[in-house]
C-alpha cells in the first residue's frame, strides 16, 4: 500500500496536539506548531506513546531531582510512529517507515569526552525529549534526528516500539551489573521498570529470581509473565532486615544480585539486607534527593551498590529481543487513550485503584 504523503495526513488531521505540564502542576492538552524537520531530521507521526513514571512525577512533583519543570513543558519519551517527512540530508529513512523514537538526544562532539567513548547517557549537553527544558513526544508531530531513530520490523507494533524505551532502561541495567546464566536475583518494585527488568532477566536465564512489591496486583502480574518467578509481598512498616530475610528464604539463598527498581530508600536497605558476601546491589529506581544506607553493612559484607542512569546503545539490542521473540512486551499494556484523551489517560496512569500497568496513547 501507498505511503500517506505528509499533505494527506495533515488533511486528515490537521491538529498537532500535546500533552503538557507546567510549575503549578497544570496538566493540558495544547495544540502546537507543526515543526518543519531540520536537514538531518525526520517529521513523524507518533502512533503510541507510553507514559513513564517520570512523566507523571514532572506533572504531580514537577521535578526529578535536579530536573525541574521551569514553564511549559510537553510530556512522553516512549514513543515510536511513522516517517511523513524527511529533512533534504536524510539518507537512511523514506516516508512509511515505521521508526521507534530514541529520546535522549546527545551532542555526538568529538570534543565530549561522553559521546567520544560511547557512553552518550552522560553526554551534559544531551537534550532528552520531555525532560525540562525541552518538550516530550506525546503529541501528534514531532522532527526527530534522523541519527535517532530505529526502523521498526514489520512484526513489532506501534506499542511494542513504543515499549523499547523500559526496555532499554532494564538492558542496560542488566548489561553493567554483570547479570548471567544462574545468577539468584532479587527484583526489588513490580512496577513497569521492575517488570521489563523481569522479563529481560528471565530470558538471560537468571535462576531463581524473587520479586517484590507491595501491591499484590502487581506481584500477580510478574507471575502471570514469567511463572516461575518468586514474589514477596511486602508490608508496610515491616523492619527492612527483617524483610531482607524473608526475600532470601523465599529464594532459597542470598542474592548474588539485587536489582532495585523502586528508588525507595526502605527497599534499598531490603535489597541491601538479602544480599550475599561480595553481591551487588543495583539501583534503577529514582527517589529522594538524599537516603540513608547501612553503610557497616555494605562494608563488612562487601555489597556494592552501584547505579544506572538512562541507556546507550540498547535499542537494536531491544529490537532483536522481542522481534526474536525472547522478550514479549504486549502483555505489559493494560489501557489505551486516544491522544485527545490524555488528560485523562494520565488519571489512569496515577492512580493506584486504576491498577494500571502501562497506559499507551494511540494515534490511529
Ligand atoms: N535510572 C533510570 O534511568 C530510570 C529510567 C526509568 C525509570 N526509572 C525509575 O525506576 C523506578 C521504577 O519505575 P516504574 O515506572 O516501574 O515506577 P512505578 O512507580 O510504576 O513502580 C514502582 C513499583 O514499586 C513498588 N514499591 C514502592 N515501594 C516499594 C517497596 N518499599 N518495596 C517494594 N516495592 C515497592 C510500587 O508498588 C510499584 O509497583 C522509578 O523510580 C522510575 O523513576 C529510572
Ligand atoms: O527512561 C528515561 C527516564 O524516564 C528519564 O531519565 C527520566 O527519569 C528523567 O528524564
Amino acid at each position: 500500500m501507498a505511503s500517506a504523503t505528509v499533505t494527506e495526513v495533515l488533511q486528515r488531521k490537521p491538529k498537532n496536539f500535546a500533552i503538557q505540564t507546567n510549575p503549578a502542576h497544570d496538566l493540558h492538552l495544547i495544540e502546537a506548531d507543526v515543526p518543519e524537520p531540520g536537514p538531518s531530521e525526520c517529521l513523524v507521526h507518533v502512533r503510541a506513546t507510553g507514559i513513564c513514571g517520570s512523566d507523571v512525577h514532572f506533572w504531580k512533583h514537577g521535578a526529578i531531582g535536579p530536573m525541574v519543570v521551569c514553564g511549559e513543558n510537553g510530556l512522553g519519551h516512549e514513543s515510536a510512529g511513522v516517517v511523513i517527512k524527511t529533512g533534504k540530508d536524510v539518507t537512511r529513512f523514506k516516508v512509511g517507515d515505521r521508526v521507534a523514537l530514541e529520546c535522549g538526544i546527545p551532542c555526538s562532539k568529538a570534543t565530549c569526552y561522553y559521546c567520544r567513548t560511547g557512553q552518550y547517557n552522560a553526554c551534559p549537553d544531551v537534550v532528552f525529549f520531555s525532560t525540562p527544558p525541552y518538550h516530550g513526544t506525546l503529541r501528534r508531530y514531532h522532527a526527530h534526528p534522523e541519527a535517532w531513530l530505529h526502523h521498526l520490523p514489520d512484526n513489532l507494533s506501534y506499542e511494542e516500539g513504543s515499549l523499547l524505551e523500559p526496555l532499554s532502561v532494564a538492558l542496560a541495567g542488566i548489561d553493567r551489573s554483570g547479570l548471567r546464566m544462574g545468577t539468584p536475583l532479587v527484583i526489588c518494585g513490580a512496577g513497569p521498570i521492575g517488570l521489563v527488568t523481569l522479563l529481560a532477566a528471565h530470558a538471560a536465564g537468571a535462576a531463581p529470581i524473587v520479586i517484590t512489591d507491595l501491591d499484590e496486583n502487581r506481584l500477580a502480574k510478574a507471575k502471570s509473565l514469567v511463572p516461575r518467578v518468586r514474589s514477596v509481598l511486602v508490608g508496610r512498616g515491616v523492619e527492612s532486615a527483617d524483610l531482607g530475610k524473608k526475600i532470601v528464604d523465599t529464594l532459597g539463598e542470598e542474592a548474588r544480585l539485587v536489582i532495585e527498581c523502586t528508588g525507595v530508600e526502605s527497599s534499598i536497605h531490603a535489597g541491601i539486607y538479602a544480599s550475599a558476601f561480595g553481591g551487588a546491589v543495583f539501583v534503577i529506581g529514582v527517589g529522594k534527593d538524599f537516603q540513608n544506607i547501612p553503610f557497616m553493612h555494605l562494608s563488612s559484607k562487601e555489597i556494592d551498590l552501584r547505579f544506572q542512569y538512562r541507556y546507550h546503545d540498547t535499542y537494536p539490542k531491544a529490537i532483536s529481543l522481542v522481534t526474536e521473540g525472547l522478550i514479549d512486551l504486549k502483555p505489559l499494556v493494560t489501557h489505551r487513550f486516544k491522544l485527545e484523551e490524555g488528560v485523562e489517560a494520565f488519571g489512569v496512569a496515577s492512580n493506584p485503584a486504576a491498577r494500571a500497568i502501562k497506559v499507551q496513547i494511540i494515534d490511529e
